[in-house]
């Protein structure tokens, strides 16, 4: 029978929701912080933090998160979520992925309604008043995460974070200031839980209003991409789903969360020569998973040199991952989600203040992505409509970014730094996407590659 160490790395290299994918593993520790609710009654929900080592060249380990609904039988509902067999007390129980079970996520809920208390150390953290509804089911949401998100109902959703660096996760934080503010573009924080090690807080979870009325923003604007392709005698502005006017209301959004960050979270500047050295040394690893960029990294090198003229940046708390995927349209308006920075970097440097840009970059590569992931996945053989797609697939592109950024800047064109800023942050993030399709989808890698490609030095 495999160890508990053992079940765990099997379970854990499955998941989608692992970061490791790719490398070397060897899961080298399992500590249990506490549990939620009473361990009277069936399932006893455990909280495990897995230690994670890598084998590669590259080192280094990691703290994943995994909680456990503990069954005395095996519960065969639960299948899909079965991580192993534990020896609890001298008993075997049957271990599942608790986020998986409505009766394990039922004891989450109780806990934040203080009608069932955490053990060990564990504490659930409430805010703002909300009454949550008690009889609330959970509800896993599907879909490609980095974390595993539990709808109670239509009332919160609780988002366990599975990769744990010890410090505050900025997805709490950001959203507990820009609820503060009283921000309509975020969804209400309503609590948190945390347990603490060697002095330092870990955020494992954050319970947050589930926004009942959303769509997904990437889902809309695939969808006017194919309306858009349908039509392909027409322009993007006389097509139905036209999207320009969701383009311009994200860019009205983005500007408000930022000045909203601006007044809440210390800012100031960074030497534009810095910035530009670590977005060099970030092309410098990417050719190494990504040996093809290797044709475009003078011109590259060249859009960073540029930045490095610019002197001093202002910098600020940014979303710091921002692309469609993360926006959600609500009859309220558009909502920006996950606010956890981008994943592939140290916590510590995901808090740094940093250049609003980054996210306007992120949004502007968004735009670009859409109409060419539509033409990817439906592959034609009929080289005019081909070309015709191309074509069509410029122009959305370009259309939506414009009304973006109008609608961010407030202006009708872009300043010189203003110009080679966003030139710069967009190269950075088509590198970061070439790295992450690589490991996560090699059928997308060609769409940041040939964005790199079309890009030339401002
Ligand atoms: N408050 C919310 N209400 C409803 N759906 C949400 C809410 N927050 C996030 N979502 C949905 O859950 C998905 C995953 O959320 P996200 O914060 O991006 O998680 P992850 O860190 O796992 O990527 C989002 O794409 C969005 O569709
Ligand atoms: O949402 P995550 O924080 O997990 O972000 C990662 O995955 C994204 C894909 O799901 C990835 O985004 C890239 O693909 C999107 C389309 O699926 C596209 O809209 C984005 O512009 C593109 O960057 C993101 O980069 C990655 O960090």
């Amino acid at each position: 029978m495999a160890t508990q160490l053992e079940s765990l790395q099997n379970y854990l290299v499955g998941a989608r929701w692992f970061g490791g994918k790719g490398r070397g593993v060897e899961v080298t520790g399992f500590r249990r912080l506490g549990e939620v609710g009473s361990p009277e009654t069936e399932p006893r929900v455990a909280v495990a933090l897995v230690e994670v080592t890598y084998t590669d060249a590259e080192g280094g380990s990691d703290l994943y998160q995994v909680p456990l609904a503990l069954y005395s039988e095996p519960e065969g509902r639960l299948d899909h979520a079965f991580v192993g067999w534990w020896d609890e007390d001298g008993t075997w129980v049957h271990a599942y992925d608790a986020v998986h079970d409505r009766a394990a996520m039922a004891k989450y809920l109780q806990t934040f309604l203080g009608k069932a208390t955490a053990e060990g150390d564990l504490h659930f953290v409430s805010v703002g008043g909300h009454e949550l509804e008690p009889d609330a089911q959970s509800t896993l949401f599907s879909g490609e995460q980095s974390n595993s998100s539990v709808a109670f109902g239509e009332d919160a959703v609780l988002k366990v974070f599975r990769k744990i660096t010890p410090g505050e996760n900025p997805d709490i934080t950001t959203h507990k200031v820009l609820t503060e503010a009283e921000s309509t573009h975020v969804a209400q924080l309503y609590g948190w839980v945390e347990s603490t090690t060697d002095d330092e807080v870990l955020h494992l979870a954050m319970l947050q209003q589930f926004l009942r009325t959303a769509s997904d923003g990437w889902d809309i604007a695939v969808a006017s991409v194919r309306d858009l392709f349908a039509e392909a005698d027409l322009h993007a502005e006389e097509v139905g789903g036209d999207f320009a006017g969701e383009a311009a209301r994200l860019g009205e959004a983005l500007c408000e969360v930022h000045e909203q960050l601006r007044e809440s979270f210390p800012s100031g500047t960074a030497p534009a020569a810095e910035v530009a050295e670590t977005m060099t040394a970030r092309l410098t690893a990417a050719v190494d998973v990504v040996p093809e960029l290797a044709d475009h990294a003078d011109r590259l090198r060249r859009t960073f040199g540029q930045l490095a003229e610019l002197g001093e940046l202002p910098v600020q708390r940014v979303h710091g991952d921002l692309h469609l995927g993360q926006t959600l349209r609500t009859v309220a308006g558009w909502k920006l989600v996950d606010f956890e920075g981008e994943p592939a970097k140290p916590l510590a440097e995901r808090l740094h203040p940093d250049s609003p840009w980054r996210d306007v970059a992120g949004m502007l590569r968004s735009f670009d992505y859409a109409p060419y992931a539509v033409a990817e996945s439906s592959p034609e053989d009929d080289p005019d409509v081909v070309e015709q797609r191309r074509h069509r697939a410029e122009e959305w592109a370009a259309r939506n970014k414009q009304a973006f950024l109008h609608a961010y800047t407030g202006t009708d064109g872009l300043s010189h730094d203003q110009g080679v800023l966003v030139a710069a942050y967009v190269a950075e993030k088509a590198i970061y996407e070439c790295v992450y399709e690589a490991r996560n989808r090699p059928n997308w890698l060609p769409i940041p590659l040939a964005a790199i490609a079309r890009m030339g030095v401002p």
